[in-house]
C-alpha cells in the first residue's frame, strides 16, 4: 500500500515492460494512466486491470508521444484532471527502427525529453506543485553499443545524458522531483522480435544471427524484474541522477561515474 493516493502515467504502459510496472503500480495501491499509442492492446490491457484490480484505478489513454500537442492535452492534462494530481512519470514507450530510424529518434529521445518537461510541468515546485519523481527508459545498448542498431543505441546514450543533466537541475532548481534513468539488457517482450524484421532493421537485419548470439551468450530478462527495479527507483527517496542497470549477471544494481574534477 505503499504508493496509496498516488498518481501514475507510464508511456507505452499497454504490453511489456511498461505492463509490468503498470500492475507493479496498481498492486501497490497507486492509480495509473496508461499512455500507448496501440488502441487494442490498450483496450485489452484495461480490461484485465479493471478485472484483477476493479475499476477506477487504471485508465487507458490512445495517444503517440510523438504528437506533442496530443502527449500535453490528451495524456498529461487528462490524467491530472482525472485523478486530481500527477506524482510518478515513467517516460518508457521505445521502438526499434533503424530503417526509419528519424522515428526511432522521436519516439526514444525526443518525446522522453518531452514527458519529462510535461512531468516537470504537473509535479515540480517550479510550476507550485508537490513533487514527485520521472523514470526515463534508456538501455544496456547504452554501455554496450549495438552494431546492429545504431540509431537505438544513440537515442539510449542521449536518454541518459538528458537525464542525469536533469536530476541535477533538478536539485539546483530545487524542483522536488528526482529524475533517474533506467538500463535494462535483453527483456522477453515483443520489441525483441522486432530484430527479425528487415522493416525494422534495414538494412542491418542481416547481422540478425550476430544479435540472436549476443542474446544467448547474456540472457533474458523477464519484465518483472523490470518492474521490481522501477519500483525501487519509485520509493527510494535517496535515488536522484542514478543510472540503473538490470543484467541477468548482476541483477539491479547502479553504475557508477568518476567524481568530475577540474
Ligand atoms: N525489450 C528489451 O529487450 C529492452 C527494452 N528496452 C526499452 O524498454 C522500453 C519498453 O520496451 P518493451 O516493453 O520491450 O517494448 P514493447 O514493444 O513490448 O512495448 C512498447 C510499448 O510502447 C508502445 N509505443 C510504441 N511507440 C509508441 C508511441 N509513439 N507512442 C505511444 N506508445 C508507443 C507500444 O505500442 C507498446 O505498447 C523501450 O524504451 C525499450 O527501448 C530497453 C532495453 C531492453
Ligand atoms: C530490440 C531492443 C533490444 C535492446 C536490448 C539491449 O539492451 C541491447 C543491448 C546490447 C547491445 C550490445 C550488447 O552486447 C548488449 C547486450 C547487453 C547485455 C549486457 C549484459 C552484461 C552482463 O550481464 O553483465
Amino acid at each position: 500500500m505503499a504508493l496509496m493516493g498516488r498518481v501514475a502515467l507510464v508511456t507505452g504502459g499497454a504490453q511489456g515492460i511498461g505492463r509490468a510496472a503498470v500492475e507493479a503500480l496498481m498492486r501497490s495501491a497507486a492509480k495509473v494512466s496508461v499512455v500507448d499509442v496501440n488502441q487494442d492492446c490498450g483496450d485489452a490491457c484495461k480490461s484485465e486491470l479493471d478485472a484483477e484490480f476493479g475499476g477506477g484505478s487504471c485508465a487507458f489513454i490512445q495517444c503517440d508521444v510523438t504528437d506533442g500537442d496530443a502527449l500535453r492535452a490528451d495524456a498529461f492534462q487528462k490524467t491530472a484532471d482525472m485523478f486530481g494530481r500527477l506524482d510518478i512519470v515513467i517516460n518508457n514507450a521505445g521502438i526499434n527502427n533503424e530503417k526509419n530510424w528519424e522515428k526511432t529518434i522521436g519516439v526514444n529521445l525526443t518525446s522522453v525529453i518531452k514527458g519529462t518537461y510535461l512531468g516537470l510541468e504537473h509535479m515540480s515546485r517550479e510550476y507550485g506543485k508537490q513533487g514527485g519523481t520521472i523514470i526515463n527508459v534508456s538501455s544496456m545498448a547504452a554501455f554496450m553499443h549495438s552494431p546492429h542498431q545504431p540509431v537505438y543505441t544513440a537515442t539510449k546514450h542521449g536518454v541518459i545524458g538528458f537525464t542525469r543533466a536533469m536530476a541535477d537541475a533538478s536539485v539546483l532548481g530545487n524542483y522536488g522531483v528526482r529524475i533517474n534513468v533506467l538500463c535494462p539488457a535483453f527483456v522477453d517482450t515483443p520489441l525483441l522480435h522486432s530484430v527479425e524484421e528487415e522493416d525494422n532493421m534495414g538494412k542491418f537485419v542481416k547481422f540478425k544471427e550476430d544479435f540472436k548470439r549476443t542474446m544467448d551468450k547474456f540472457g533474458v530478462l523477464q519484465p518483472s524484474l523490470i518492474a521490481d527495479g522501477m519500483m525501487r527507483l519509485i520509493t527510494d527517496a535517496a535515488l536522484n541522477g542514478a543510472v540503473m542497470k538490470i543484467t541477468c549477471s548482476k541483477g539491479i544494481h547502479f553504475h557508477t561515474y568518476e567524481p568530475m574534477s577540474a
